[in-house]
């Protein structure tokens, strides 16, 4: 033990020499490596995260000459798309709503276009825009070193710690980077699996097998639904209210019609009719247990960043009774759900569609851009994508690729305005010294 507390106070004293342990049983099992930590100053932007909101920003500022570092934990870009979803997931808004600035979907590509599309359309961005992020690097801690006036940003990797020095640092690691896993009591008794949708590839294994789904947004919904389809007994806990809307109305996306409804007239009339098309096409969702919020689907979303459901085919199942709806979990017991009406159900598996959060105050040292309960920026949308000292946030607007997107031009023109006015900078003290 004294061994260790003597390894802690070299680390303390030591800061550029990072000092990491593995611990097993006993002392002398006790493996140690001693990884250096690395300095590299970078001369334009850093990057944390190479989802579709780092990739556009790095593009944008390669577009005007800006070369950017982007540094990302996963081995591969868009590790959310790639790693983390299910296998028939599609873009639920059509593609002219989702691609990233400078460069559209292929034509060939469908309205919707499905994620190995969405996949293979990112790889091709970064390659255009030479976009080649340093992978399996987590960044752990970033702060704003006054003494010097730039962003000291430590990353943790396989083989090296590294740390960066830059002037410019842009937050794009997402509003879903952690998955959000809740307690429910008795979870240590029931005998089944619990995963989180970030694990969930496909109905497949869960044939013929009971599974509770917890959370009803978007993933919970798709996800039951390719529970039925692969003959598996799905049920749905809902909570809370919720609006579930067509993915189309009128031949129109829904997500279309609402923004070109929303250029002539006010939100809440925009919601009316919204809600007089769905319920001429989905009915009544309240018989079915999924009862509306008070506030229409637009003005919730702008109000809270709840997304709307946009049903592909779950509702159709629900009233067919081949998804039952449950109110919350109040407990597991060993192979049963205890409800809070006080039903109890058997099963054999639960899926937490639970969703995730942010998780930029575990590595943020700043406090004025993001606040510290959610993880997202103070200001909401259109003003949350810059803070003080040359810090920047992309894509936690709650507006989707859309909104990554138009964070991402305006933090380009900003600091290519920065970036100009050094270059003026430096040429007038070449010209000086040269006159000298
Ligand atoms: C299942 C699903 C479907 C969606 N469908 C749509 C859609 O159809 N249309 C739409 O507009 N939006 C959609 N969204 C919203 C979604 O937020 C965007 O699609 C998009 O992925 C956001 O991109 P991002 O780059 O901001 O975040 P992410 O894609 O989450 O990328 C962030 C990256 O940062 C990395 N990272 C996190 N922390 C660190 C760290 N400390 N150090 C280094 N790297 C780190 C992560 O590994 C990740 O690769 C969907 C979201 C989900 C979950
Ligand atoms: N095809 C597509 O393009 C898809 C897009 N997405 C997007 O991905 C993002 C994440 O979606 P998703 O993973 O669905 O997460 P969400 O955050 O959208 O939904 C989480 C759901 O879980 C519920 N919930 C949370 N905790 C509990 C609990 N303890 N008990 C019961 N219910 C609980 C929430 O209820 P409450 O509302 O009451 O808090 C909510 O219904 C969203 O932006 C979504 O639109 C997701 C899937 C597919
Ligand atoms: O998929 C998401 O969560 C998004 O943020 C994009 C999105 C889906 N449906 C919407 C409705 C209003 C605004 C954004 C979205």
């Amino acid at each position: 033990m004294e061994f260790l507390k003597e390894l802690e106070g070299k680390r303390f004293h030591d800061s550029l020499n990072e000092i990491k342990m593995t611990t097993t049983t006993t002392a002398t099992q006790m493996m140690m490596t001693i990884k250096k930590r690395r300095s590299v100053w970078v001369s334009g932007p850093v990057i944390v995260g190479a989802g579709p909101s780092g990739l556009a920003v790095g593009a944008c500022l390669q577009e005007k000459g800006i070369s950017s570092v982007i540094l990302e934990r996963a081995n591969c870009i868009a590790s959310l798309w790639q790693l983390k979803t299910y296998d028939r997931l599609r873009l639920h808004l059509p593609k002219k709503f989702c691609e990233l600035p400078l460069m559209p979907f292929p034509a060939h590509f469908p309205t919707y276009p499905m994620k190995q599309q969405f996949v293979s359309y990112l790889e091709d961005y970064a390659a255009k825009f030479n976009l080649n992020p340093q992978f399996n690097e987590t960044v752990v801690i970033a702060e704003f070193d006054k003494t010097v006036g730039f962003w000291r940003v430590k990353t943790n990797g396989l083989k090296e710690d590294f740390e960066y020095i830059c002037r410019w640092l842009i937050v794009a690691t997402g509003e879903n980077a952690e998955e959000v896993v809740p307690e429910i009591e008795g979870s240590d008794e029931f005998v089944g699996p619990i995963v989180h949708t970030s694990l969930y590839k496909s109905g497949k294994v869960y044939s013929g097998k009971k599974v509770l789904v917890v959370g009803c947004g978007n993933s919970g919904m798709e996800v039951c639904l390719d529970l039925c389809n692969y003959n598996a007994m799905p049920s749905l806990v809902v909570r809370d209210t919720v609006h579930v809307l067509p993915r189309e109305l009128l031949g129109k996306s829904t997500f279309g019609l609402s923004m070109w409804l929303l250029k002539w007239l006010p939100v809440r009339i925009v919601d009316r009719l919204l809600l007089v098309l769905t319920w001429l096409i989905l009915g009544n969702t309240s018989q079915i247990g999924l009862s509306r919020p008070d506030l229409g689907p637009l003005e919730l979303k702008g109000i809270t960043g709840k997304t709307p459901v946009l049903d592909v085919g779950t509702l159709a199942k629900i009233r067919a009774g081949d998804i039952k709806v449950y109110p919350s979990v109040k407990r597991l017991t060993r192979t049963s759900v205890e409800f809070i009406d006080g039903r109890m159900e058997d099963f054999d598996a639960i899926i937490m569609a639970t969703g995730y959060k942010s998780n930029v105050p575990s590595w943020l040292k700043d406090k004025d851009l993001f606040s510290e309960k959610n993880g997202l920026p103070w200001k909401p949308f259109p003003n949350g994508w810059k803070g003080e000292n040359g810090l920047y946030s992309v894509g936690f607007t709650k507006k989707g690729l859309l909104g990554s997107s138009m964070d991402a031009r305006k933090i380009a023109q900003d600091i290519e305005e920065y970036w100009k006015a050094d270059e003026l900078k430096h040429l007038c003290t070449f010209t000086r010294h040269s006159q000298l």
